[in-house]
């Protein structure tokens, strides 16, 4: 499948199609209108935000959104994309929980999925991606953040791999990709404790790459990033980089069955259920 996909990849950026010359201005992606997208016109550059209130929890329907915005991107070429949030205080809050509590089979299933798919299409990207990350960014917020290049943060928010927190392990591929961003050892350490690092802490372990001001300021790092890219052939950069992360891209692409009975064994645990019930009644009575 990743062989695959960099053939396809080799024939799209070799081809010259009327595709090329398409200017994307402004696209939704779906039905439920979870994602906006727009795109600069000078540069190319798209500004994805998760507009999900109150605080952009991915559920079955955003991780759908998510999915069929990057499906879009790839098929129009885009020159790069910047995955930010509408809150103003929360980049993403990770995993919807209401997903995953009293699971309902036949949607846990595809819930599971689509997340699984978000991630093949975000963290093996052909196009370059950067997070403007403008709020608190836990567990599955976290994971949009770690699967893009670059991460630049607002000051004063959290972010991190949370789950043993809530008595769950972090899955193989959220694993990987914090893995391809920090060391091994800040990662063990992280990953056990489920630190969640302020913005300072966060681009100290080399987690996030800038800090911002604010969205505005962080949009503006995430540009510059990406706009380093004109000088360099996309061809040769999309092949460097999915070469980088194949063998994570393969670990999930070859597993994903067993990756979904992993997840639906976990949440159907009545230990995992007891505690993520726990957990929703702490959030609702802050
Ligand atoms: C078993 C296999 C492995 C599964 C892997 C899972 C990975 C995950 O992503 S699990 C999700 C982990 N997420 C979190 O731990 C974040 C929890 N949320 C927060 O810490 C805070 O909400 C926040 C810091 C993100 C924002 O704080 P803020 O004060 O602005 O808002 P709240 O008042 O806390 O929340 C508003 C509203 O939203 C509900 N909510 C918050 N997070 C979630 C969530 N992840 N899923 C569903 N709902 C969430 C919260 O209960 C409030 O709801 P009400 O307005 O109804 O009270």
């Amino acid at each position: 499948m990743i062989r695959n996909s960099i053939n396809l990849l080799t024939k799209k950026l070799i081809s010259s199609t009327s595709c090329q010359r398409t200017r994307m201005r402004c696209f939704s992606s779906g039905a439920t209108n979870l994602v906006d997208v727009n795109v600069n016109d000078k540069t190319g550059i798209a500004v994805v935000t998760l507009n999900r209130p109150p605080v952009n929890s991915l559920n079955l329907e955003l991780l759908t959104d998510l999915s069929k915005t990057l499906d879009e991107l790839e098929s129009n070429r885009s020159k790069g994309m910047i995955l930010t949030s509408s809150s103003k205080t929360v980049f993403s809050a990770g995993l919807d929980i209401l997903e995953m509590y009293n699971p309902e089979p036949e949607r846990s299933k595809a819930f599971w999925t689509a997340l699984q798919d978000v991630w093949l299409k975000l963290y093996g990207s052909p196009y370059p991606t950067a997070a403007a990350i403008n709020g608190h960014s836990p567990a599955g917020g976290c994971l949009l953040a770690i699967c893009c290049e670059y991460r630049v943060m607002v000051n004063d928010f959290t972010i991190g791999l949370n789950e043993t927190r809530l008595g769950i392990s972090a899955p193989s591929f959220f694993i990987s990709s914090f893995r391809n961003v920090l060391s091994t050892r800040e990662a063990e350490k992280a990953l056990t404790l489920g630190t969640m690092f302020s913005s300072d802490e966060a681009l100290k372990v080399g987690l996030v790459d800038e800090i911002a001001t604010d969205k505005a300021d962080s949009i503006n790092k995430c540009e510059n990033f990406l706009l380093e890219f004109k000088k360099v052939s996309s061809m040769a950069r999309a092949f460097t980089k999915q070469s980088l992360r194949k063998k994570d891209l393969e670990e999930l692409e070859n597993n994903r069955e067993q990756d979904l009975q992993l997840f639906l064994f976990a949440i159907n645990q009545p230990i995992v259920q007891k505690g993520l019930g726990a957990y929703i009644q702490s959030l609702k009575k802050k």
